[in-house]
């Protein structure tokens, strides 16, 4: 983070905000004994409001207490942002289905790669995704523990909020939030510290209509998205605005969106994409999917030339199925000849 957006951070938002997003400007303050009377005063308006003479016991003066915390609040952020851009690899060392039987495999996942986790109706596809979620160390019920760059992660990894290395993209994308979609993404870019917000929330909206079937406006309430539209912007702000490495999608072919370029944008990003899904197309863009059964993996299957030779034909088909979903959408009848639609 920038020295000058740091500063801009100290004088605008309230430190009961700064708090909860990082924690350790807390330790800084507790270390010169400086409470928080009122969360919502800035950090600027909390060092002035402490006298002088409190200063002077700590040898300090208020303007070098004002640089502490931004040097500080640099070098924690830089650590942080070093040790996201330093994941190279997640590992998940086998555990136990739910029988008790040993996985006895290793799943090694590098950055761009895209792995798609299959298998039946409460097999445990989800499960894999929540243990690669909390970073599970043999404590999960599944006995998994996920590696990174091939060691033990640090306990960071797992409890901290701000050095979290996973996103995850759930089935229930419904908003409740009452803002317009470019305020949302305008306070997630924030919460980010983002530079120009309205900037990275006009790509973002151009990306996320670039995914979506039907096209909406930063205007449009966010309440208002359908499904796929609420998943469009996720996916657009969790590529474009998210610095986590690793990026867990649940089920992503019911949405009605380009899952295609949904990939392939979380692909240029360097993400590590797991995603849970019974859609051929995304399963042959995959480079591998993961078969789960009675809650182990059961098999690991590389995508093949073969399989990618049929990706052509299936994108067919589905361009066909698309086109009729249209008619019907547009109350249209479908009593032609349907087969060059397919051919
Ligand atoms: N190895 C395991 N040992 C014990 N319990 C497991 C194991 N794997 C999964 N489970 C449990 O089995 C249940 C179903 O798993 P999960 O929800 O992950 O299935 P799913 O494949 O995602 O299902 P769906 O396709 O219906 O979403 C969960 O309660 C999960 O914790």
């Amino acid at each position: 983070m920038e020295e000058q957006q740091i500063r801009q951070l100290l004088q605008t938002v309230p430190i009961g905000d700064m708090l909860a997003k990082y924690p350790y400007i807390g330790e800084l303050l507790a270390s010169v004994k400086i409470g928080v009377p009122d969360a919502s005063m800035t950090a600027a308006e909390l060092l002035t409001s402490v006298p002088d003479e409190y200063y002077e016991d700590f040898a300090l003066s208020r303007a070098q207490m004002a640089e502490n915390m931004l040097t500080y609040i640099e070098e924690m952020e830089t650590t942080a942002a070093e040790d996201r851009l330093a994941v190279r690899t997640v590992t998940v060392l086998g555990g136990h289905d739910k029988s008790g039987r040993a996985e006895n495999c290793t799943l090694t996942l590098t950055r761009g790669d895209v792995v798609c986790i299959v298998g039946p109706t409460g097999a445990g596809k989800s499960r894999l995704l929540a243990d690669i979620e909390c970073m599970a160390q043999r404590d999960t019920p599944t006995g998994r523990q996920v590696l990174i760059n091939g060691g033990v992660p640090e306990e960071k990894y797992r409890f901290e909020i701000e050095h979290k290395l996973v996103a995850q993209l759930s089935q229930n994308m419904n908003f409740v939030m009452d803002l317009s979609v470019t305020d949302f993404v305008a306070l997630h870019a924030q919460s980010r510290m983002v530079q120009d917000e309205a900037e990275a929330a006009r790509r973002i909206l151009d990306c996320a209509n670039d995914l979506a079937g039907e096209q909406f406006s930063g205007q449009t309430a966010l309440t208002q998205l359908s499904g796929g539209q609420s998943r469009a912007l996720m996916i657009a702000s969790t590529a474009l605005l998210s610095r986590s490495p690793i990026v867990l999608i649940d089920e992503i072919e019911n949405a009605g969106i380009d899952r295609q370029k949904a990939l392939q944008l979380l692909v240029r990003e360097e993400k590590i994409v797991m995603m849970s899904t019974h859609d051929p197309i995304l399963a042959l863009l995959g480079d591998r999917r993961v078969a789960i059964k009675n809650g182990g993996i059961a098999g690991i299957v590389e995508t093949g030339e073969e399989e990618r030779a049929n990706l052509s034909y299936l994108e067919k088909i589905d361009a066909g199925l698309s086109d009729l979903r249209g008619r019907i959408r547009r109350g249209e009848k479908i009593d032609f000849d349907l087969h060059p639609l397919f051919e």
